[in-house]
Order: structure tokens, then sequence, then C-alpha cells
């Protein structure tokens, strides 16, 4: 308490306030130990702030410590202050603890007067990598210096010799042994780091130890301890402004012998521990230009390279602008909508042109007349699939979308003559479809002409119908499995499309640790757990006689091929599902965007079918609704590049030759936007399938399923539900804007992916009952 007599309290209020702030410290202080005791090593009862300072000897603290552990026993608490302070007393406790408990015992307690010496660099006072790593080297280097062998006795030798002589200068009268003796242990540690001893009378030298031995006292005196304890209240202390200007000359000192070191090192030449260490930071920096260089050096050669051989192949492969090394023309494409800098670039380089993807090379086939000669007329030639990293991640080369090959070739035609046989274009599949309408109607109905988004029951209901082909029935839209299928389906077709997916595809030894990619590898490792499952049941309850649907079939024919089967059940589900889906949302939109079109289709339905049930066959009787919903699909361009083939031979093309295994984009925006193609390519124009007397006319440039070998496979069924689906619905309900949105308000930018789903919206669907 002596210590704040000297302040001057102004007025009584000031004192008042002192003493109620004491009281709720006193008060915390009292709750918050005793709620601890319990746990914690017993001690003497802390006073509030002071803790046990009264009983302790701050000038020599540890006399009392070694008393108090009499009482208290071999792991005791004391509080300097308010710190804590667990004390280890006694030869068992302090070893089991350093020794056996090294790790948790084993940081350093950096009280302020400690920062004040170190700053958090050095050995003595710090912690972490920084102090493992330069203890590390501190310890390798002094036993290089001999430390324990013949070099440090040498030294210790000869500096003996120095103070045998400063002690026989005494004449055997009295002297204090301080010094000399500090001079020598001194220079035994100096010749140790700065590779030479002082004379005892160097001025710098002789400042060197005294300072340093200063240091050392003042740090132990009573208040330096009063500073650790409360550095914001004593931080002006005398002894502690000691400390701070000993430390500034001691490291003035220290740098003027590293700088004279340094400016006489010898590469090759070790003198102390301060040329080893400045030696090893050379030679990191000497690795890091290193590994600078060459890596400009690399990609100074990357680039000669990709300069020689562009201009190698230049002459007859297809034009295109010029890369960058490494990054391809990855800077002038839009990665979200890749396809639509596609169609800018064909109008410069033509309707065959070469594009880098980072350094995936690749080529692309724009405009009608091309895409349909490459894909027709070249069907062998342009056919095979391309199977980019994460297209080999979600298929390991296995089913049908996304493999080559003759397993390929088989599962295809497996596929196709499947789907034929469950009646796609034939009657089963339409009632297939028609039951799942009367389903998909129930939930629209449920919203009672609010608002509600469109994707969830839609997909649904397709979803639904390649389910009842694959597996021979249906599931309840509430089922959980099912419906995590169909979300883990969706999510991983846009997440595949994603910019940083696109990259791992161009740099996949770089970028596999990617978040989008590691989401399509558990989505397909749930899939196929999911989809084995199902498998299991189907095989469980197999009837030699019965197909309930494709897995049957592909059960009976061909027992072992699991994995393929598991993989083309995958594919079907994802290729028929969210492409099919997504158009038929794309229909309601737009006929929710233009009322007048739908009202046509309305009326021409009513006219032609009446309130019966929809079937296929009436379609040739519904001209206008056909033209509507292939003008859908048209403007839709649900597949903007199609999915990615490869050539499967070296090929001249229109004039220009494509190597062997070369990418090949078939850019199907540009066919189904084609301008010399379509008369208002950019608008909704049923008009586009229908001639003057208003009869439906087929298009050649109508290619949204793409065409020759790697034709979509599922075109028949997705016609069919597309068609059954969006009349049964037009038939049943007006689709509208929600309320407070006008029509011209509802937005047609399509969703970023690898398919172009509609932008979320909300629709409401009116009965027309
Ligand atoms: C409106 C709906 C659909 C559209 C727009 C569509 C479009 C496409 C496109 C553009 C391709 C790539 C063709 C190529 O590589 O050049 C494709 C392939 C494929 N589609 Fe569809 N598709 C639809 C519905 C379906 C359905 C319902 C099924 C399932 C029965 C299906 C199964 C497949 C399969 C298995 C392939 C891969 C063919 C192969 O690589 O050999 N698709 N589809």
């Amino acid at each position: 308490m002596a210590l704040f007599v000297d302040f001057n309290f102004s007025s009584s209020t000031t004192v008042l306030a002192a003493a109620v702030l004491l009281l709720v410290l006193y008060l915390l202080s009292v709750n918050y130990i005793s709620k601890e005791r319990g746990k914690e090593p017993p001690g003497p009862r802390p006073l509030p702030l002071l803790g046990n300072l009264l009983q302790i000897d701050l000038k020599r603290p540890y006399k009392t410590l070694h008393e108090l552990s009499k009482t208290y026993g071999s792991v005791f608490t004391v509080y300097l202050g308010t710190n804590k302070v667990v004390v280890l007393a006694g030869y068992k406790a302090v070893r089991e603890a350093l020794v056996n408990y090294a790790v948790e015992f084993g940081e350093r307690n950096v009280s302020p007067i400690f920062k004040d010496l170190n700053r958090g660099h050095g050995i003595l006072f710090a912690n972490g990598e920084s102090w493992k790593e330069l203890r590390r080297f501190a310890l390798a280097t002094l036993k290089d210096f001999g430390m324990g062998k013949r070099l440090t006795q040498d030294k210790i030798l000869e500096e003996c010799g120095y103070l045998i002589q400063v002690i026989e200068d005494h004449k055997g009268n009295a002297f204090d042994t301080a010094l000399p003796i500090n001079y020598a242990t001194a220079n035994i540690i100096s010749s140790i780091v700065f590779g030479s001893r002082f004379d005892y009378g160097d001025p710098v030298f002789k400042n060197m130890v005294k300072r340093a031995n200063q240091t050392i006292c003042v740090s132990g005196s009573a208040s330096v301890q009063l500073f650790n304890m409360f550095p914001r209240l004593f931080g002006w202390i005398k002894n502690r402004q000691v400390v701070l200007k000993n430390v500034e000359m001691a490291v003035r000192d220290i740098k003027n012998l590293i700088k004279h070191l340094k400016e006489t090192l010898e590469p090759g030449l070790c003198r102390g521990l301060v040329d080893c260490f400045l030696i090893r930071k050379q030679k990191e920096e000497v690795r890091l230009f290193l590994v600078v260089f060459l890596t400009v050096v690399f990609l100074l050669v990357l680039y000669l390279v990709s300069i020689i051989f562009i201009s190698k192949e230049k002459g007859n492969e297809p034009p295109g602008p010029r890369p960058l090394p490494l990054l391809g023309n990855l800077l002038q494409l839009d990665l979200n909508r890749p396809h639509k800098t596609l169609c800018e670039l064909s109008k410069e380089y033509g309707s065959v042109f070469t594009l880098y993807f980072g350094t995936n090379k690749v080529v692309v086939l724009a405009g009608y007349e091309t895409v349909r000669e490459a894909l027709v007329n070249y069907a062998e030639e342009f056919g095979e699939r391309n199977i980019s990293p994460i297209l080999n991640d979600i298929n390991r080369g296995h089913g049908i979308l996304f493999a080559n090959g003759e397993s390929w070739k088989e599962l295809r035609r497996f596929a196709l003559t499947t789907l034929k046989d469950f009646g796609m274009g034939k009657r089963l599949s339409q009632d297939k479809i028609l039951e799942e309408c009367g389903y998909l109607i129930q939930v629209i109905e449920e919203h009672k002409g609010n608002a509600f988004d469109t994707a969830l029951p839609i997909t649904y209901a397709t979803a639904n119908i390649i389910s009842s082909i694959v597996y021979g029935s249906r599931f309840d839209y509430g089922d959980p499995v099912f419906k995590n299928m169909v979300k883990r389906a969706n999510q991983t077709i846009c997440v595949s499309g994603s910019a940083s997916v696109q990259l791992f595809n161009m740099f996949p030894w770089l970028f596999g640790w990617i978040k989008n990619r590691q989401v399509v590898l558990k989505n397909v490792e749930m899939a196929v757990t999911d989809i084995k499952n199902l498998i299991n049941h189907l095989k469980e309850t197999l009837e030699p006689g019965l197909c309930r649907g494709l897995v049957d079939c592909f059960l009976i024919v061909k027992q072992k091929e699991e994995e393929n089967l598991t993989f083309t059940v995958s594919n079907l589900f994802a290729a028929g599902t969210d492409t099919t889906a997504a158009t038929l949302r794309w229909g309601l939109l737009l006929m929710a965007k233009y009322p007048h079109i739908q009202e046509q289709v309305h009326e021409e339905l009513s006219r032609v079918v009446g309130s019966r049930q929809v079937c296929v066959d009436d379609r040739k009787n519904l001209p206008y609704t056909d033209a509507v919903i292939h003008e859908t699909q048209r403007l839709a361009n649900i597949a903007p590049m199609s999915l990615p083939h490869q050539t499967s031979q070296d090929v001249t093309f229109k004039g220009y030759f494509i190597k062997k295994g070369t990418i090949v984009f078939p850019l199907l925006t540009s066919v189904l936007y084609d301008e010399s193609e379509w008369e208002s390519p950019h608008t909704f124009n049923p008009s586009h399938f229908l001639d003057k007397k208003g009869q439906f006319v087929r298009r050649d440039a109508f290619m949204p399923f793409s065409a020759g070998r790697r034709m979509c496979l599922g075109e028949g069924l997705a016609k069919m539900e597309l068609f059954l689906f969006f009349t049964s619905l037009i038939q049943r309900f007006r689709f509208t804007p929600p309320p407070g949105i006008t029509e011209d308000e509802l937005d047609l930018t399509p969703a970023v992916g690898f398919t172009t789903p509609p932008s979320s919206h909300m629709l409401c669907a009116v009965s027309r009952q």
C-alpha cells in the first residue's frame, strides 16, 4: 500500500470510487478463486490484486517458495499479484514434470520484462516453431564448434592463461573475483559466437559484460516483478527503463559486430556461430533465388515451346486466338458461360477453330452445317467421348455417358433396345408418364394457385419416369432415398460445370483438392451405394421370366458386370432427369412470360383433345403445341456445348488437320441459334416450326439432342415426356408470374453450370377447372 501514498487523490469521490473498485475486485477474486480451488494445486490464500505478494520475500523468492513447499507439498499454487503460478518443488516432482511431462511443461512463460528483452525472438524467451528451429541450429553449431571437443577445450585453456595473468597482477592482494571471472566466461561464449575473444580492456566488451550483468540483476528486482504483475500500471519504473536502454545498446553493439563479420565473411570458412548463421541465410537466399530463377526459365521454355509448337502446327490446324503458356486462352473465356465466348470467337475464327483451355487443346465446331457434317458424315472420327478428369471421377470408365470402346458400344446398344422394349415411343411409357402426371398435378394443386418453385416437383416427376423404366417402379415424392438421389444428381451436374472444376480439369495434379471436386466424389460414392442397394433388392426378388425394368433385363443377361450396371443406371438417371425437367420448366416459364402463346396452346388443346387425357397420338393434330415445345427446346439450349467429344483418329476436316485424341466441342448453341438457319434466333418464336398453313415443320438445325454416334439415347423418351407433361399441365392450369411481378420482369437468364436450366424462379399455377 506504500506505493499509493505518493498519489494525490484530488477528491473524496475518487477515494470512494477506488475503494469500491477494490471491494468489487476482492469479491470477484474470492468468488473466482473459491470456484477453482477444488481442481487446482493447494496454496496459501491470496489477497485480491496482491495475491501472495506480502508472504513472499521478493528479493529471494526461491527461499519463501521453498518454505511454502513444506506446508503445501511438492506442487502448489501461489499468486504473484494476479498472476497464478504453480511451483514444482523437490527432485521427484521437478524431474517428473520436466522429463515425463516434457511437452506439457515445456513452454517458456514470457513475462512482460522478458518480452522487453527479446521481443519474441531468439531462444531464451521464445516459443513455437521459430524457437524450435533456432534451438536446433544453436545446438548443432555449438557441437560443430567443439562443445565438449578439443576446439572448445583449447579456447578455454587459452582463456585460463589470460585469467591467471590478471589474477597474478594482484600479487596476492585482495581483489573482487567478479569482473575477471565474468570476462573469462564471456570470452568463451564470444569466441564461439563471434569467432574471436576480446581483450579484457576493450571498452565495447567491458560494456557488453556490464550491461548483461546489470540486466540480469535488475530483471529480478522487486520493482520489475511488480511490472511483470501489472505491466499496464508499472511500465514507467526505473529498472524497466534500465533494461530497455541496455537492450537497445546491446542490440546496437551486436549488430555492429555482426556487420563486421558480414563484411569479412568467407563462404568456405565458419569462424563462429554468427558466420554459420549468415552462411545458412545466404544459402537459403541462393536457394530461393534458384527456385524463382528456374520457375522463370521453365515458364520461358514453356512459352517458347508453345510458340514453336503452335507455329509448327499452325500451317494446317484450325486457327484460333494465340494462347498464353500454361493459361492457354483462359483469360479470354467467360468460365461461367464458356459457350457464349465460343460463339463470339467463331465469328472471328470461323466454324472450326482451336482454343486452349489451360494446356488442353480443344477444337470447337460451330454452326449447323459444320456440326452436322462432323458428327454425321465423320461420325467415327468425331465419335469418341473425351473423358476429362472430373468425368473420370464420376464414371471411372464404366457406363455409357463417359466411356468409350467396346464396353460403351455394348452398353449403349443394350440400353437403347431395353428402353425401346420398355416402350420408348410406345404405350407402356405413355401410361407411366400419364400416371406420373397425375401425381405431379396433385402436388401442384396443393399450392392452390399460390406461387411455388417449379424445380422440385418437376424434377421428381421426370426422375420417376426414368426410375420406373430402370427399376420397374416409381418412388414416393417424400421417400428420403429418392429425394437424396435427385438432389445429388442435380448438385453433381451443377458443380461439374463450375469454374473451379474447369480449373481441375485443366490442371488435375494441381487442383485435386478443390471443394467442388470433393463434393462430386462424395456424391458419386453415395449414389453408388444407393443404386447398389436398389439393385440388390431387385436381385433378391428377381423372377427369371419377368423383366420389371432395365435392371432386371441386365441381371438376366449379364450377371457379373455389376459396376457397368451401376454406372449405366446412374447415367440414365443423371442424363434423363435434369435435362428433361429443365426443359419442361423453361416451357412453363415461357408460357407465363408469353400468355398469348399459352392461350393459343390451351385453345388448340381444348379444340382437339377437349377435357379427356392427352395421348401421344394427339401430337400430329396439335401442330401449334408441338411447335411451342420444339421452340422451347431450341431456346432453352439445355446442353450448349453438348458433351465433350474427341477424335478417334487423325482427321482432315474442312481442310484442317486435327490430331487423334484432340478434344472437340460441338457447339450446339451455335446450331440452335444459327443466324443462317433461324429467322429470329434469339427470340421465342414458335413459327420457326410452322409453315404458312400452320402445320408443324421439322427443322434440320433443331439439334438439342446432338447428332451422330454419341447422340442422346433418350431422345424418344424425352420427347414423349415433354409432350405429355406439358400438354397435361397446360390443359389443367394457367401459369402466371407470382403476384407483383409482371411478365416482362420474368427473368430468362439461365443458371450457371454444365447444363442451362432457368434461374431459380416461382410461378403460380391457376386451376382452369
Ligand atoms: C430434353 C432432354 C434431353 C436433352 C436435351 C438431352 C441432350 C443430350 C445431349 C446433348 C447429349 C450429348 C450428345 C453428344 O455427346 O453429342 C446426350 C447424351 C446422352 N443422353 Fe440425353 N438428353 C435429354 C434427355 C435424356 C434422357 C431422358 C435420357 C435417358 C433415357 C438421356 C440419356 C442420355 C445418354 C445415356 C447420353 C450419352 C450417350 C453416349 O454417350 O453414347 N438423355 N443427351
